[in-house]
């Protein structure tokens, strides 16, 4: 059977680099193109890649994304900065290439997906929610991809259930000292060195509380998720959001 052609664009970066063994090590994969900042996307379509692994910066990654879908490459997305605005560009794109695939993962690891899923199941049963994302210091972006996402989670699931806003009693603040608000849900982000990428979701209701806590400890954790969204990308046409698709826990 013929290997899956995979490139790593962001190839030289801290998730990129783990990336690049990652594809390297798998069986089932031909690593084809491992491309860094300035490096010219032409190499996509010269080394016939058939899925690009988007691991680079905020500010690169649409230009990167409107040329893959143009060229019908699918695309395994790790990048954080998705605002709707961005979404429906890239679904702008998808619609004229409705063969072409794109995966967007805030988080590629399994327990971080997880921890997603569990607040978003136990939302609703709490009076408060609020989450603590904790990342290593040369994180240029806040909150993480994950924490918003998981709050967007948690306040859908609250406003399906009718559940009424967490009580606060705050009458005066520091800016910044309640956290960023994403859809009502507090969201608090932690840069400490040390640390990689940690997330918890507190909950409180009458006499107690949950907390859901996950570590990413090594930049492997993302790695099943990465290979897993390449295998599958090329099969699902159109924009899927979350691994958690890939994972059937929908
Ligand atoms: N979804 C996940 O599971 C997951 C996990 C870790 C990191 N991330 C995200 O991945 C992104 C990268 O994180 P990082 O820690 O590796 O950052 P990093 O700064 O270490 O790596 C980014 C790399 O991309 C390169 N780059 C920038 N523009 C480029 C371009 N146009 N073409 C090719 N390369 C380009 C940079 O030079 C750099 O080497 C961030 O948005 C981060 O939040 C996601
Ligand atoms: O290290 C990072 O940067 C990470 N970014 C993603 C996010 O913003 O959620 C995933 C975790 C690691």
């Amino acid at each position: 059977m013929s290997k899956l052609r995979v490139a790593v664009l962001g190839a030289k970066g801290r998730i990129g680099s783990e990336a690049v063994r990652a594809v390297e090590a798998a069986e089932d994969m031909e690593l084809v193109a491992a491309l860094g900042r300035g490096d010219k996307l032409e190499t996509l379509t010269e080394t016939g890649a058939q899925v690009a692994v988007e691991l680079t910066t905020p500010d690169s990654v649409m230009a990167n994304l409107e040329f893959c879908v143009g060229h019908g490459i699918h695309a395994v997305v790790g990048t954080t900065g998705w605002t709707d605005e961005r979404l429906a560009r890239l679904n702008g794109w998808l619609s004229a290439a409705p063969e072409t695939g794109v995966l967007i993962a805030p988080n590629f690891s399994i327990g971080a997906v997880l921890n997603m899923k569990f607040a978003q199941i136990a939302a609703p049963y709490f009076e408060s929610v609020e989450v603590i994302e904790l990342h290593h210091p040369k994180k240029v972006d806040a909150p993480s991809g994950t924490a918003t996402r998981t709050a967007q989670l948690i306040a859908s699931a609250r406003a399906e259930a009718g559940a009424a806003p967490a009580p606060d009693a705050t009458e005066t603040a520091l800016d910044g000292a309640r956290g960023a608000d994403v859809d009502g849900i507090p969201v608090h982000s932690v840069r400490l060195r040390g640390l990689l990428a940690h997330q918890e979701v507190l909950l409180g209701g009458e006499g107690e509380t949950l907390t859901i806590r996950h570590d990413s400890l090594h930049h492997s954790s993302f790695m099943p998720g990465i290979l897993l969204g390449a295998r599958r990308v090329v099969s699902t046409p159109g924009l899927t959001f979350g691994l958690e698709h890939f994972l059937d826990l929908n």
